[in-house]
């Protein structure tokens, strides 16, 4: 069954289209990417799906309930984990979610039942009676992502979830978030502007740029798009000879002449640079440098917007007149 169906949906805030006319769906029991800079959109769409904002144009449902006429089962079928932490830092573990149990109107005997389910499954049993205050980062999101399944919602929304955790912390994270997955059977949407998170924790990955999706597809899936590895050939001189041999090679996806020399896209790039190398050789070519990159996240949202998401982030909008992953 379909989790999420977003069809045509688009919010404005004045002349600023932050979501513009995106269609997609998120299957049940997927954990679904939204992998793009600051800025891109991420934020809005969640809060479209959440029932915070009214689209502007579009509709979407969660777990078969429309975001604009069926607000009140839309909320009671999702839970969500906002980027801003939000726990009573005195109050217990325990306390914090008993707190959220009884605003969704549970009993005590069936508050006291989930409630002990959930501290187990976020690995939080131990310190149910030490006060949140004391809890490390880590500690502190898994609470929330807790808190964020007591009502045993179909789709759980995690904005930006490991934001300020360390390398560390993020990865146990992540095992924590499959778990709830796996153990819990929860659609995960989740909003990131990690490339590893994406890669390693989504099990489809869309690719958020300027309100709009540049890609939807399984992380492995994007980077094979990308047609196999970059070899990056720096060379003295003219390319020409070079370039005359590439076009006879079965095995050259494509290549492209930089300022520098000759970038080369090749299955199993390491296995091709001694290939590469004779050719130049045989082509009377001089290679003054040799660099070969894996495609990944990164080299596919490079490929699709032509900047890096940390340059996105930066603010620069000028973009290369070929990126890496283009040529
Ligand atoms: N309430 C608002 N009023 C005006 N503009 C807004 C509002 N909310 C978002 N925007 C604009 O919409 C665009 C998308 O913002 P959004 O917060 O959705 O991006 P994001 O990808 O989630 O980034 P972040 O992770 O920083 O929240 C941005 O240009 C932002 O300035």
């Amino acid at each position: 069954m379909v989790a999420i169906a977003v069809d045509g949906l688009t919010r404005t805030f004045g002349d600023v289209t932050a979501v513009d006319d995106l269609s997609f769906t998120v299957e049940d029991g997927e954990i679904f990417g939204l992998l793009g800079p600051n800025g891109a959109g991420k934020s809005t769409l969640i809060n479209v799906l959440v029932t915070l904002l009214r689209p502007t144009a579009g509709t979407a449902t969660v777990d078969g309930h429309d975001v604009e006429s069926e607000t009140a089962a839309v909320r009671d079928s999702l839970g969500i984990v906002f980027q801003e932490p939000a726990l009573d830092e005195e109050l217990t573990g325990a306390e914090n979610l008993a707190f959220h149990a009884r605003l969704y109107g549970m009993d005590r005997r069936e508050r006291t039942e989930r409630i002990d389910e959930i501290l187990d499954l976020v690995g939080l049993a131990d310190e149910r009676d030490d006060p949140v205050g004391t809890y490390s980062g880590g500690m502190k999101r898994r609470l929330e992502i807790g808190r964020g399944l007591l009502h045993e919602p179909a789709v759980l929304f995690l904005d930006e979830p490991t934001v300020g955790l360390d390398a560390r912390t993020r990865r146990d994270t992540w095992e924590y978030i499959q778990r709830m997955n796996r153990e819990a059977g929860v659609t995960i949407v989740l909003t990131t502007h990690y490339i590893e998170e994406a890669e390693h924790l989504c099990d489809r990955v869309a690719v958020v740029d300027d309100g709009e999706i540049a890609a939807i597809d399984t992380p492995a899936a994007l980077t094979a798009s990308l047609g196999g590895d970059v070899v990056t050939l720096a060379v003295e001189g003219p390319t020409g000879a070079l370039t005359d041999r590439l076009d006879d090679q079965s095995w050259v996806t494509e290549y492209t002449r930089t300022d520098e020399g000759v970038t080369v896209t090749v299955e199993r790039g390491e296995a091709r640079i001694a290939d590469l190398v004779r050719l130049a050789d045989d082509a009377g070519v001089t290679i003054t440098s040799v660099d070969l990159r894996r495609p990944n996240l990164e080299t596919v949202f490079l490929s699709l917007t032509g900047a890096t998401i940390e340059e996105r982030e930066a603010g620069d909008a000028e973009r290369p007149v070929a990126t890496e992953a283009e040529r």
